[in-house]
């Protein structure tokens, strides 16, 4: 891996005040998913490192939060600034961890720093409240205080842009974090915390733990002085950090899985149909919670948009994200691999047609070519679980009713996106999708200015805009009596 700044590359954990270096035999190897070969080491940490990450960020949460938030608000701008000067370094980084193309990581690293500019300024903003009294001589005052300690653990599709939409709003409401990266994607997590330290942030106020997710997860959710937990992944793994969590009262967001539904109805303008189910499909190769997971097209457009989508999706190049040209990557692992697989043999055995794609690409490793399937149906795996790959699924239905049903039938509820230009339709079917978002003639939805979360299954709370900041905030209340 070639670096303009090689310091960016560190083979270390950030554990409260302290690097801890990866020392063998403790330690993990991290892989680049397009090559197999290995990149770097991560010290293994468990419970008592994360215990005492915990206890400094306990120490440097209080002297935070009693600095002003326009001094916060400058620190958190100087990371900002870093980061950008470093995005190439940065997303090679990402690249070789995470295996998406270099555009594309540059453009997650431009992305992830948004949400350290805008909270930058948003955390200047943090206004209490002044209530008219319940009697004569009293006031009410509301105040908002930052929560405290935060423990945040990130899944490795997003490795940059998962933890800055976590760390800018918790930090620019005065909470300290304590991080546990994917065990996948520690690189870029570390990258940040050493740009963190070289921007002025306080020691022990940002640390990043890398090892044992079931010791280090343990411990942030049986530790009181943790006051929340914000957690991207798994719906299996964010329901098991609920019940940990349930014992010490924590706050929680919990950013889970999808099954985004993707609906072109018959007046939709279907080139550009075509290109949103590109970007809602195949942004990140498909491993994105947000991706468009069922796409349910109206019968008179369904073949124009069936050949039309097939057509584009012939003409993605898949590769090594290091080359030029290369817009998909490879899936991150042998369990992707075959979660993909085994959704595209269930749907052809169930009646399913291939019209690109649907095997493994003949680059072999974790490579699986960019697929369009149609006649899809309610049955099959594909249709209820997140395939998590470059599958597109194209199912049929007749009318609003029908497709509203369809999409709400699953136990998920993050995004959803509608194709249509009729205007009452779609104020009809975007209030009645059970979804926390809905893109209506895009299919790119991600913005820091946005509160991005779910519904059902797919989670608690809001990343993002000013709802984003709120999550890091505890009111309290103060009664003022006595007044004349
Ligand atoms: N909402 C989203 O953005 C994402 C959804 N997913 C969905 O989840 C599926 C599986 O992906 P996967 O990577 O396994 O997701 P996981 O939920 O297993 O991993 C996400 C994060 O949780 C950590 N983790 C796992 N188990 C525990 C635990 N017991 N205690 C504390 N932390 C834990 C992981 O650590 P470690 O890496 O060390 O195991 C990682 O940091 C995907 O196919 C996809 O459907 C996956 C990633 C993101
Ligand atoms: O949770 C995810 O899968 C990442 C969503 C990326 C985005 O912000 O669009």
């Amino acid at each position: 891996m070639h670096l303009q700044n090689p310091a960016l590359f560190r083979q270390a954990a950030c554990v409260g005040t302290n690097w801890h270096d990866a020392t063998a035999p403790h330690t993990i190897a991290v892989t680049n998913p397009a090559t197999g070969k290995v990149i770097g080491q991560v010290p293994d940490l468990g419970a008592a490192e994360t215990r005492a990450a915990i206890e400094a960020a306990e120490i440097a949460q209080k002297a935070w939060a009693a600095r002003t938030a326009a001094d916060r608000s400058a620190v958190l701008r100087r990371w900002f600034d870093l980061i950008l000067d470093n995005k190439s370094d940065l997303a090679t980084i990402l690249t070789c961890e995470q295996g998406k193309p270099l555009l594309e990581a540059a453009g997650e690293i431009e992305y992830g720093a948004s949400f350290i500019e805008w909270f930058a300024e948003e955390g200047k903003r943090v206004y209490g409240d002044l209530i008219p009294g319940h009697q004569r001589d009293k006031r009410i005052l509301v105040l908002k205080q930052p929560v405290g300690v935060v423990a945040a653990i990130t899944p490795w599709n997003f490795p940059m842009a998962m933890i800055t939409r976590k760390a800018a709003p918790a930090l620019a409401a005065g909470c300290a974090m304590v991080l546990k990266p994917a065990e996948q994607t520690p690189f870029s997590a570390i990258a940040l915390a050493v740009l963190a330290e070289e921007a002025g942030l306080p020691k022990g106020l940002f640390s990043v733990l890398t090892g044992s997710a079931r010791e280090i997860g343990g411990e942030m959710t049986a530790n009181a002085r943790v006051r929340k937990l914000t957690f991207t992944g798994s719906t299996e793994v964010g329901a098991k950090l609920y019940r940990q969590s349930a014992a010490t009262i924590k706050k929680l967001a919990l950013e889970l899985g999808g099954n985004a539904p993707f609906i072109v109805f018959d007046d939709a303008d279907i080139e550009a149909a075509v290109e949103g189910a590109i970007v809602a499909k195949f942004r990140n190769n498909g491993q994105t919670c947000v991706c468009a997971n069922r796409i349910y097209v109206q019968e008179a457009v369904y073949d124009a948009f069936a050949d039309r989508l097939a057509a584009a999706v012939g003409r993605l190049v898949t590769g090594n994200g290091c080359d030029d040209g290369v817009v998909l990557g490879p899936l991150i692992d042998a369990a992707a691999l075959e979660k993909v697989e085994a959704h595209v043999f269930d749907a052809v055995c169930g009646g399913a047609r291939v019209l690109v794609g649907a095997r493994r690409h003949s680059l072999g490793g974790t490579f699986y070519e960019a697929t369009v399937l149609a006649d899809v149906t309610a049955g099959m795996a594909v249709a209820r679980e997140e395939t998590f790959g470059p599958v597109a699924a194209l199912f049929r239905f007749r009318d609003e009713a029908d497709v509203i049903a369809q999409a709400n039938d699953t136990e998920f509820g993050l995004a959803s996106y509608i194709y249509a230009r009729d205007l009452s339709r779609v104020f009809r079917v975007a209030e009645a999708l059970e979804y926390g978002m809905v893109g209506v003639n895009t299919g790119l939805i991600s913005t820091a200015a946005a509160p991005f979360g779910g519904t059902k299954q797919s989670g608690l709370g809001r990343e993002g805009s000013r709802y984003g900041l709120e999550e890091f905030l505890e009111l309290k209340y103060v009664c003022l009596g006595g007044i004349a």
